[in-house]
């Protein structure tokens, strides 16, 4: 699988559409690739909080049709990264986006761990409740967003749930740079999954810096690819039978002995 993760910044002195128009200019220098991925709410700003409510769109706003036109474009699936998304009802979410070759939506996930560590994100935005692994021409890929990393039962869902490739969207400061590598390794090692994260670059709005450094890393805990810290196209050309592989041969998940959840162990314990 040929992948492309487009490490884009969202300077709080661009708007919305600008950031449009320059996102299709770098996923455009991606063609050829069959899956790209851009980072987590990069057309309002992660940082940009008082921006969440003007930017929320629907499904049939903006970013999503212009992810449209770029997979039809490219003949390529597109991970939009995230958006915040507003229903019905009027609630917030920060929603990522799979689009098909075709523009059609192939899943839709919204984040389930809304985070509230020097972010107002928990504060806005409502948590999704439910899990999603889509069916592609590129296997099954699971969705996760962000913070989601720090949940390892989260990502066990998606492996029940059949994920092999599970994509990471985020908004990661450079603050805690080392969290991101350890985690993003270490959930594909643990979940013997190859994972595909991309975050944000450059500097938003007060003043923080996201840490880039978007990378793919298999499930033996290779590292496939790494980008630097500021904004580029970064590719990679992924072998997907590593994961078969690995499980076979490692069989960790097949090992399980407390397989659905912590009621099901009875030990006493000491
Ligand atoms: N956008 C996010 O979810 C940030 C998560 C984060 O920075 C962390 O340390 O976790």
């Amino acid at each position: 699988m040929k992948v492309a993760l487009v490490q884009l910044a969202s300077p709080p002195d661009e708007t919305a559409a600008d950031r449009r128009v320059r996102a299709g200019q770098l996923v455009e220098s991606a063609r050829g690739a069959e899956l790209v991925v851009l980072p987590e709410l990069w057309a309002a700003g992660y940082f940009s909080f008082d921006a969440y409510p003007d930017e929320a769109e629907t499904l049939d706003g903006p970013t999503v049709a212009a992810g449209r036109e770029w997979a039809r474009g490219l003949g390529a699936y597109v991970h939009l990264g995230s958006l915040v998304e507003r229903d019905a009802a009027g609630r917030l979410f920060n929603t990522a986006v799979l689009l098909a070759p075709d523009g059609t939506i192939a899943h839709t996930y919204r984040k389930v761990h809304v985070f509230g560590y020097a972010s107002r994100e928990a504060e806005l935005l409502t948590p999704g409740d439910s899990l999603s692994v889509a069916e592609t021409e590129l296997g099954p890929i699971g969705a996760t967003t962000c913070y989601d990393l720090r949940f390892p039962e989260l990502w066990r869902g998606l492996v029940d749930r059949g994920a092999k490739t599970v994509v990471v969207p985020a908004a990661w400061p450079a603050a805690r740079r080392e969290h991101w590598r350890m985690f993003t390794s270490c959930r594909a090692v643990e979940e013997q999954v190859v994972v595909i994260a991309v975050n944000a670059a450059g500097t938003q709005r007060g003043g923080v810096e996201l840490a880039g450094t978007s990378r793919i890393v298999d499930p033996w805990g290779t590292v496939l690819a790494e980008a630097g810290g500021g904004e580029e196209v970064l590719r990679c050309e992924i072998d997907q039978s590593i994961v078969d592989t690995v499980r076979a041969e490692f069989p960790v998940l097949a090992d399980r002995r407390w397989p659905v959840s912590t009621a099901d162990f009875t030990g006493a314990g000491v």
